[in-house]
């Protein structure tokens, strides 16, 4: 299967065209790419990278004054995200940033200061403008008011759950000889969002560069409660201004299931590969704590944004724990 490439330049005049793209590929596939969008520009995304890189380049005593908070979601992690899928943990280190939580939970180092924050802040607000244009697409797909998902992700206020995450992927060693074969930089796994918004970087815009690559992502996933995991899986190379976008577990729970949130995976690259880090930049975009969710067929129970995301982490945590008994049972 490929993933569908959606063309967004002339948003308004051909919205209508854009439209039918969009809901084919989030009925189909799950995941489409984007762009010629408006906003963010290649540059402004370039530079991100070039901010992200920053941060990353600091020492880790540094970056670790800014802790993972997981109920809130924000703040820093290394080597500790575990996979259900995998039960290894990611091969990366990450950040997730909210806006609202600028003067909380976001890193200070001199290094990085002033402009730091004011342009993930910048960066942030764009991929919300661009979030809520593709949502306004959805709610009327749904039959929804066009600024239903506007008025029920606004990141301003305190309820908001949306996130930016920088993630680095090490390069691994190639002295290293130890047993790859179960370490992902990124375990299977759905996204718990309503939409994410993946950048991925190249050095050119033209030449896709291998190095970069290790994104794959499986379409197919008939609901979200399974868990079930396929095994044909497509490759999504690494290209800095498309812009990848996937249906999270959140929409495709709103949508009654016609949307599909689709198992994904970052890869390592194999030893006859080119060997380097890679680096990403996801925005998640979360309903507010207290909206109230439920799709337009009732196909679900009401809950609301924070009790989805809490059902969701705990639905993985017990996964984990089942997992790893199963496992002691075969040893
Ligand atoms: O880095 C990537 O390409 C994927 C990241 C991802 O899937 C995630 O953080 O949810
Ligand atoms: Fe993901």
């Amino acid at each position: 299967m490929s993933i569908p490439r959606i063309d967004l330049s002339n948003f308004d005049e051909n919205y209508e065209k854009i439209k039918i793209e969009i809901i084919d590929a989030a009925k189909n596939a799950g995941f489409f790419m984007i762009y010629n969008q408006d906003s963010p520009s290649l540059e402004t995304i370039s530079d991100m990278f070039e901010y992200s890189k920053k941060f990353f380049d600091l020492p880790l005593k540094n970056k670790q004054d800014i802790p993972f908070i997981k109920l809130k979601n924000t703040g820093y992690e290394y080597f500790s995200q575990l996979r259900p899928s995998t039960l290894t943990v990611d091969q990366k280190e990450s950040i997730q940033l909210q806006l609202h939580r600028q003067n909380e939970n976001w890193p200070l180092n001199d290094n990085l200061q002033p402009d730091w924050s004011i342009k993930v802040a910048a960066f942030i607000e764009q991929c919300q403008e661009l979030s809520m244009k593709l949502l306004r697409i959805f709610a009327e797909e749904l039959k929804f008011p066009s600024n239903f998902f506007t008025e029920r992700h606004d990141i301003t206020k305190d309820t908001a759950q949306s996130t930016l995450r920088l993630l680095h992927y090490f390069k691994h060693d190639d002295g290293d000889d130890n047993d790859k074969s179960n370490l992902w930089r990124a375990g299977a796994h759905t996204d718990f969002d309503v939409l994410t918004l993946l950048f991925q970087e190249s050095t050119s815009i033209s030449d896709v560069e291998p190095g970069y690559n290790g994104l794959e992502v499986c379409p197919g996933r008939e609901t979200f409660t399974t868990f079930g995991i396929g095994d044909k899986w497509t490759k999504v190379p690494a290209k800095l201004g498309d812009i990848v976008i996937n249906i999270g577990d959140m929409l495709m729970s709103w949508s009654d299931d016609q949307f599909k949130s689709n198992f994904h995976r970052v890869r390592i690259p194999n030893s006859n590969e080119i060997q380097q880090d890679r680096y990403s930049i996801a925005w998640f975009n979360q309903a507010n704590t207290d909206v109230l969710i439920q799709g337009p067929l009732k196909k679900y129970p009401k809950t609301t944004g924070k009790n989805f995301i809490e059902d969701a982490m705990k639905r993985n945590y017990s996964l984990i724990k089942s997992k790893e008994e199963e496992e002691k049972k075969n040893f």
